[in-house]
């Protein structure tokens, strides 16, 4: 008989969004992004991070005081960096796997990358203007978007 407890693909691909996320240096936020296909093969992974090329340790991680010394002027978002890194060119009808809800440049380009199904954890900034906008896009383009439920199973690494 075969075994019953193993993972289900949300289970499995949420985790390895929350994987991902754990190598952001992010002081205050940790996002991590995994894009499935049809299939459920990964497509792409993602976190927030410096630009490539932009010294980690040369940049700013502050959240406030003058814009420019801020971390929001240059940081990917998990999401963008899932999409621009992916290997594939074509995700057309995808779903991604994000542990916070997607900004609204996030969700242009989700959009445009023809995405059809977004899995998110947190949604702590829910009322911002920008949440606003993501829900606003994805509703009117087709871009079906779920919480992920908890089961309540830990999966404990041991590396
Ligand atoms: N969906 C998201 N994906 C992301 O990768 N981020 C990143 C940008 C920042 O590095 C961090 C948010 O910083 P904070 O404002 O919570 O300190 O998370 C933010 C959001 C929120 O829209
Ligand atoms: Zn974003």
């Amino acid at each position: 008989m075969k075994r019953t407890d193993y993972i289900s693909w949300d289970e499995y691909f949420m985790g390895i969004a929350l994987l991902s996320a754990m190598r952001s240096k992010d002081n205050n936020s940790q996002v991590g992004a995994c894009i499935v296909s049809p299939e459920n093969k990964i497509l792409s992974l993602g976190y927030n991070g410096m630009p490539i090329g932009c010294n980690d340790d040369d940049m700013p991680w502050e959240r406030e005081g003058d814009d420019l010394n801020t971390k929001y002027m240059y940081v990917c978002h998990s999401e963008l960096n899932a999409i621009l890194n992916s290997p594939h060119n074509d995700l057309t009808g995808a779903r991604m796997y994000v542990t916070l809800f997607p900004c609204n440049e996030c969700a242009k380009a989700i959009i445009q990358s023809g995405i059809k199904e977004l899995i998110y954890l947190s949604d702590k900034y829910h009322d911002t203007h920008a949440s606003i906008a993501s829900r606003r896009m994805f509703n009117m383009t087709g871009v079906k978007y779920r919480a992920y439920q908890p089961t309540g199973r830990e999966i404990h690494l041991e590396v």
